[in-house]
């Protein structure tokens, strides 16, 4: 048996906040902006979705790590994340995959894990308490540290880290080498009809990675297309090299307004008129290439439990942002399709004449609940449509 031993570890937040708890995973000292995920499944997944770059997640969900870590639920190669914050933390896991064809895959304990990739954590917080300052004063920037142990000199360095706000992160997570994707869903996921005929000519989506999330690949792959992803960078007229049916900017890190290559390069592709789908900061991004504006929420939008809709129906869907867009800034070109039901933000959007859509949540889920995973079906079918109009139009 292991026997842990605990040590002390200290989180100093940019007001002044202290909070002394215990560490787990590595040592050192790590900043980053603290925000809050209401999860109650799905830590590992959220560690590795590269939007969560640059930042500190507290879980409220109080235990952290039961099932531990396993290849399968990776969103990219690596944790993410600055550090990790949790009320209590699990040293002996124990997941259903053990016993079961996936047991290779059921690899090793969180805070194991966290060491592995060089990652803090600090538990035995009253995370209850430190969401609430979190809700009412607003993310802000954190250190947790296990040498720095005076708050004061913890404090100083917290205040010397640059704010989220204008903070470009895309360029450290999009990949650097263009490469294609097929592999779907694992099927015993999969509760719903998905791939496409087999004698449906196959779809090829270029995805423009921001920091893209594998099940966004694996769901557009399940629904019969084949992906080619690019860097974050690359221009409009080298993706049409391309001759895609259908554009798909990804989810990713940090302010999307100063990503500018790539609301620049969005703003090119529209020329084009092809079908277009974004997701997160795809959605920030396909409207401030149109013209609209984005801000910086309060606190964010973290968790599995976010309804958006409008009047008739509502998704309960799966969400991590910090930014939207703001509502009143959009051209007339532009039609809201969701709102965030807690908040009234600017949760979906739709081109009024062209095939393209947004939204500002995670129809991938992974974690989260499945109900808009019907998106990716109405992205394959507005590339057939748009599709079958060229050839009309062509004869
Ligand atoms: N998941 C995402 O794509 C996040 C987008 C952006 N970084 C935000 O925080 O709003």
């Amino acid at each position: 048996m292991v026997i842990k031993q605990v040590q002390p570890a200290l989180l100093v937040l940019e007001d002044g906040t202290i909070f002394q708890g215990k560490s787990f995973g590595a040592k050192g000292t790590t900043i980053g902006e603290v925000v809050f995920n209401t999860g109650m499944t799905g830590y590992q997944e959220v560690l590795t979705d590269p939007s969560y770059r640059g930042q500190i997640i507290t879980f409220t969900y109080p235990e952290l790590g039961n099932t531990g870590v396993n290849a399968e639920d990776e969103e990219s190669d690596a944790p993410q994340v600055r550090g990790v914050i949790a009320r209590n933390v699990c040293y002996f896991p124990s997941n259903w995959r053990l016993g079961s064809p996936y047991a290779s895959q059921a690899c090793s304990s969180l805070p194991d894990y966290l060491i592995t990739h060089n990652i803090l954590g600090i538990y035995g917080i009253d995370t209850r308490a430190l969401t609430r300052i979190l809700r009412s004063k607003g993310a802000m920037n954190g250190a947790i540290s296990t040498e720095i142990l005076d708050p004061q000199a913890l404090l100083k360095e917290v205040q010397a880290a640059p704010s989220m706000e204008g903070l470009n992160l895309v360029k450290e997570v999009t990949t650097k080498r263009v490469y294609e994707w097929s592999d779907p869903t694992n099927t015993h996921w999969e509760f719903r009809p998905t791939a496409e005929e087999s004698d449906a000519t196959p779809l090829t989506v270029v995805a423009i990675d921001f920091g893209i999330k594998r099940n966004i690949l694996r769901r557009l792959a399940s629904y019969g297309c084949r992906v080619i992803v690019v860097p974050a960078n690359t221009p409009a007229e080298d993706i049409y090299q391309y001759n895609p049916d259908g554009i798909f900017l990804s989810n990713g890190p940090g302010d999307p307004a100063v990503v500018k290559e790539g609301i620049e390069t969005t703003k090119a592709l529209l020329q084009y008129g092809k079908p277009m789908f974004g997701i997160c900061m795809g959605h920030q991004i396909l409207g401030l290439s149109l013209g609209a504006e984005t801000f910086k929420l309060k606190f964010g939008h973290r968790g599995l439990n976010q309804p958006a809709g409008l009047q008739q129906t509502v998704e309960i869907t799966s969400q991590n942002h910090g930014f939207a867009i703001t509502e009143e800034s959009l051209s007339a070109d532009v039609e809201v399709t969701h709102l965030n039901l807690n908040d009234r933000t600017v949760a979906g959007l739709r081109h009024k004449t062209l095939p393209i859509f947004s939204v500002q949540y995670h129809p991938e889920a992974s974690p989260g609940p499945h109900d808009a995973d019907y998106l990716f079906a109405k992205f394959v079918e507005s590339m057939r449509e748009y599709q079958q109009n060229q050839k009309t139009i062509s004869r």
